[in-house]
């Protein structure tokens, strides 16, 4: 099934708050996947265009291949050639390292390494021989919800919600494009949370940052998507507006639904 996002979403509204319609940011096309034995179909020709600036959630049951499609976007799985396009390009082309910059993902639990805050927030660009300084860490921890003045405290002191915050920082530090999150918030408190999806929501309206989120949390994505991708068995089987899913047709995802809210 082709999904087409664009038709969802408010043109006028969404052309204010950087949505390109006229290319897509992402173009996945029959995005095909088995498990290593070949027994299961885990991803079954997943088809759509994401255009820059959305925010796509994706929902689905456990197991039906959610977190694969995210991991195929910025290659942590490689995908077949010809199936993934940044910016017009086949991402199998492009080098790993700079798609990963471009493209990058935040997960369910936040890894830090050893060592401060700041430690963590420099570390990407320090492989490219930049050396960020106090004042640009200070501003990367304030875009990520997190006071600079958390830059000099050691990373193993941190809550897993401020840790999460510094892992977005030290994401951002990269300037990426496009942010992946599987499951962003999942082990968070109710405030942690909240000031993740605000940070999210602001890198998304201030700067036009592409998101596509997978979350377990209906209400989270009826708080922070435009657009909902319904995933079932390894297929987009229904988009929609995140006001319209009570209105989801296909039994599964009803079913899901039902049982979610
Ligand atoms: N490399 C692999 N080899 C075999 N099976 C795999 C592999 N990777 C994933 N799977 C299987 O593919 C299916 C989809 O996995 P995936 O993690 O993408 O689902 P999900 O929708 O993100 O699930 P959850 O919501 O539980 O995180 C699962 O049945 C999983 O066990």
């Amino acid at each position: 099934m082709s999904s087409v996002l664009e038709h969802l979403l408010d043109v006028e509204e969404h052309q204010q708050q950087h949505v390109d319609f006229t290319k897509p940011k992402f173009q996945i096309k029959n995005l095909t996947k088995d498990s290593d034995d070949g027994k299961i179909h885990i991803l079954k020709g997943i088809t759509v265009d994401v255009p820059k600036g959305v925010v796509v959630g994706i929902i689905g049951p456990s197991g039906s291949g959610k977190s694969t499609l995210l991991r195929a976007l910025n290659r942590l799985w490689e995908p077949p050639s010809s199936s993934v396009f940044l910016d017009g390009q086949d991402i199998c082309h492009l080098d790993v390292l700079s798609l990963r910059r471009k493209v990058a993902m935040l997960f369910q639990l936040p890894a830090l390494f050893e060592g401060t805050v700041a430690d963590n927030v420099r570390y990407g660009p320090q492989l490219r021989g930049v050396k960020l300084t106090d004042d640009e860490v200070g501003k990367l921890l304030t875009m990520a919800d997190l006071d600079a003045s958390f830059m000099d405290k050691s990373g193993a002191d941190l809550s897993v919600g401020q840790a999460q915050r510094v892992a977005l920082a030290r994401t951002l530090a990269n300037s990426p494009e496009v942010l992946l999150l599987d499951e962003p918030t999942s082990a968070l408190d109710p405030i942690s949370t909240e000031n993740i999806e605000d940070a999210l929501m602001k890198l998304n309206k201030n700067k036009g940052m592409t998101l596509i989120m997978v979350s377990h949390s209906i209400k989270q994505i009826q708080r922070m998507a435009d657009v909902v991708c319904l995933v079932v068995d390894g297929e987009i089987v229904e988009v929609l507006k995140p006001n319209q899913l009570s209105q989801a047709k296909h039994p599964m995802a009803r079913r899901f639904l039902e049982l979610s809210s």
